[in-house]
């Protein structure tokens, strides 16, 4: 039985428009339909005790699991697009995360030709397992303090990888602790004394032959992370090196050289592509963010509309939790964010070829942009999805607390995405250092492109003034734009004037980094509004799917006029009284998507093996199998608790010995 029937039928858009649309096209649709009922129908990728195991037996689990996915992939013949679907929806993080994600995309954006022609063909037959190993126990924002050392010998044409410190102890790299063959390995360059800076190095750990540690390397795993399951399937570790050597071929020499007779060769390329593989990935995160953040409102979203409190008239039923103004302020926003996160990363993504195929032309002009973008809206995204889906557990009451609704463990497993590729705050710094510098730049006659072409209106902007009357005034996207355009302006300008009020730019910048990261915050929700709008401008088939985005697109900006109307106000940009109707129009909105709410989340098309979640199930029949879940617990496999007789009954004597006295 559906118990979300009713629901489904009160939809005034055609929901299988509406799939293609958030997967990005028919194909990319049919491909991940049949790949998520693939997974979800085969029991070798069953997940649901993964909360009760103990880490020994939870990693295990999972090296079954990815060899196991290894295999079905060589046996369906799976392309490099279904094996990618498989692996996400296989739902596990894995070393093979980081052997894909991170160690060949270093090896491809920072290898030579010759390099990448050795290695490659290794690594995508998993012959040898790569982790990606950046990070050191004292050092990991500031990569330019990293300790490791990777001394040129010119007698032995090798370099010799040393760690002279314990804080130079590599510390977190997925993969590394249990598994990895090797890694990309970045560490201080020396020559003839000499230093030149952080390199990568292709450095081997592990035999192949028995898995022990070469000479000289010392590997671990660094522990029990956050919550139950989540983030404790991989194998974050510890590296220590006592002067181990490897042949000078195995720096990664795309962006420089060493040559045999010791001589430091800068290519052409700019020295920043040696972080070019966090740039790949912050995008790749980016776009991955409106998956975490979707899954958390399904569940949210279908448990709201099963769940009943209060309101019940002549013995009626109670009233449906989303039908709560309340409720559906927290929930819709969320609702509308999964979707602009959808389509800002679409474009980030556009971007990142963009600049690739660019630096491939040596034209290196967007690099700066694309470090911005992608470390803002990687900020951004990530922060507001981990936030969204701790709301989504409160959204569900009680029941949202229970590891069977599957929200703990999807906030343990993405929450450390505000801290890796980038500490969210560091990375808003990075954006507050391109907006002062485009700001300082305006008056030198160099046109701000891209993202940052609205400075180009400045004048415009500083002076200009909303001109909505009537709360519908909100839903006209030149208005919007204007609004968030000038915020943003006006908040970067403002920092600037600050700034320049200091002798020290770096003291300044310091002084009024809270400022700055501010300023950031709303460079960026100007990317994702107006990516939204632009998507709006394209052809968008399917009855009623058009009308559905523009009412999401509509909270999603006027949510964020109004939580961040300070910004607005204080700007001088629009008066108390239009801030009060973009409310108002935000609540019509609200009205407007209520009775399509469970119908968008079907859109998303998510299995009930992907969600993981009993509140989230698609049938909605919650309450039968809550209960039934809770008799399966282990605590329940006998009645009388194991300990009882040991640390129960004594008690329970006593207490009774105390009575009869
Ligand atoms: C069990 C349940 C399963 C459920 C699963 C459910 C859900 C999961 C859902 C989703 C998961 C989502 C995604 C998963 C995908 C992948 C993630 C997987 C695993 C994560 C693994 C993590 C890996 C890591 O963390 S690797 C380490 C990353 N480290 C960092 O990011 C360090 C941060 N620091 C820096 O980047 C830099 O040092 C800095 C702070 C940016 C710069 O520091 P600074 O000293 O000031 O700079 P300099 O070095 O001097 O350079 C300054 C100069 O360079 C420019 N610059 C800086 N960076 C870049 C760059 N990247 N590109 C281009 N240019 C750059 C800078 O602007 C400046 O330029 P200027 O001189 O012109 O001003
Ligand atoms: C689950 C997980 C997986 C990871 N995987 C990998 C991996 O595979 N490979 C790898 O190399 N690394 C990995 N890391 C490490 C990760 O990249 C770093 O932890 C991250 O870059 C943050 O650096 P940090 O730990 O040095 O934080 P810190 O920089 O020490 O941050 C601590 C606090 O200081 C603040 N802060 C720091 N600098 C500034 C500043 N300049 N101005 C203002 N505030 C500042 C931060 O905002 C934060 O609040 C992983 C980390 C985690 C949690």
């Amino acid at each position: 039985m559906d118990y979300l029937a009713d629901e489904r039928k009160k939809a005034e858009f055609d929901v299988d428009e509406m799939k293609i649309v958030w997967a990005g096209s028919r194909h990319a649709f049919e491909v991940s339909d049949r790949i998520s009922k693939l997974v979800a129908n085969d029991p070798g990728f069953r997940k649901d005790t993964r909360t009760m195991l103990a880490r020994k037996e939870l990693f295990k689990n999972t090296l079954r699991k990815a060899a196991y996915a290894w295999k079905r992939i060589h046996d369906l013949h799976l392309s490099e697009e279904e094996a990618s679907r498989l692996r996400f929806y296989v739902d596990e993080p894995a070393y093979t995360d980081l052997h894909w994600g991170m160690f060949v995309p270093a090896i491809k954006g920072q290898g030579t030709d010759e390099q990448q022609k050795k290695w490659l063909p290794l690594a995508y037959k998993m012959q040898i397992i790569g982790c990606y190993a950046q990070t050191e126990l004292g050092h990991g924002s500031n990569v330019q303090g990293l300790e490791t050392t990777a001394t040129f010998d010119p007698q032995t044409d090798e370099f010799v990888i040393h760690s002279p410190t314990l804080t130079s102890s590599k510390w977190w790299p997925g993969g590394l602790g249990k598994v990895s063959t090797h890694g990309v390995v970045y560490a201080r360059l020396i020559i003839n004394g000499e230093e030149h800076g952080i390199h990568g190095f292709i450095v081997q750990l592990r035999s192949l032959e028995d898995h022990l540690p070469l000479p000289g390397v010392t590997v671990g795993d660094i522990g029990m992370k956050f919550g139950n399951g989540a983030y404790n399937t991989m194998d974050n570790g510890v590296l220590r090196f006592d002067h181990v050597r490897i042949p000078r071929n195995q720096m990664l020499m795309r962006v420089s050289q060493v040559t045999r007779d010791g001589k430091y060769k800068q290519s052409d390329v700019p020295r920043q592509l040696v972080y070019g593989t966090m740039v790949y990935v912050r995008q790749t995160i980016v776009a991955d963010a409106s998956c975490a953040l979707s899954r958390a409102v399904t569940i949210a979203t279908r448990y709201s509309a099963v769940r009943r409190q209060f309101g019940s008239q002549n013995g009626g039923p109670e009233t449906q939790v989303i039908d709560y103004k309340t409720q559906q302020n927290r929930l819709f926003p969320l609702l509308a964010s999964a979707y602009a996160f959808k389509f800002v990363g679409e474009w980030l993504t556009w971007l990142y070829n963009d600049v690739t195929q660019r630096l491939q032309a040596s034209d290196f002009s967007t690099l700066p942009e694309a470090h911005a973008c992608t470390a803002g809206l990687k900020s951004l995204t990530t922060t507001a999805t981990a936030d969204g889906i701790e709301e989504c557990r409160k959204l569900c009451g009680g029941h949202g607390y229970l590891c069977s609704s599957g929200l703990p463990e999807l906030f343990a497993v993405y929450v450390p995405a505000c801290t890796y590729e980038g500490d969210n705050t560091v990375l808003l710094l990075q954006v507050a250092r391109f907006l002062m510098k485009t700001v300082s730049q305006l008056g030198s006659g160099k046109k701000p492109l891209g993202t940052i072409s609205y400075m180009g209106k400045i004048e415009h902007l500083m002076q200009s003034r909303c001109t909505v009357q009537k709360a519908e005034d909100w839903l006209k996207p030149s208005q919007v734009l204007e609004a968030f355009e000038a915020r943003a302006v006006k908040m970067a300008v403002s920092c600037a004037k600050n700034l320049s009020k200091f002798t020290n730019p770096e003291e300044g910048f310091a002084e009024l980094s809270a400022d700055l990261v501010e300023a950031a915050v709303a460079h960026c929700q100007l990317i994702v509004v107006s990516k939204f709008i632009d998507k709006l401008q394209q052809d968008i088939p399917g009855k009623g799917v058009k009308q559905q985005l523009e009412a999401l697109c509509g909270i999603y900006y006027l949510y964020l006029l109004h939580k961040h109307q300070g910004d607005f106000l204080a700007t001088s940009y629009l008066t108390p009284k239009q801030a009060a109707l973009a409310n108002d129009q935000l609540r019509a909105l609200y009205t407007k998507v209520r009775p399509n709410a469970v119908a968008l989340v079907d859109s998303f098309n998510y299995t009930d093996h992907f969600l993981g979640s009993i509140l989230g199930c698609y049938d909605g029949n919650v309450y039968p199998k809550l209960y039934d879940a809770a008799w399966k617990d282990p605590l329940n496999d006998s009645v009388v608790p194991e300990g009882y007789h040991e640390y129960v009954r004594p008690l329970l004597k006593q207490q009774l010995h105390t009575a009869k006295l």
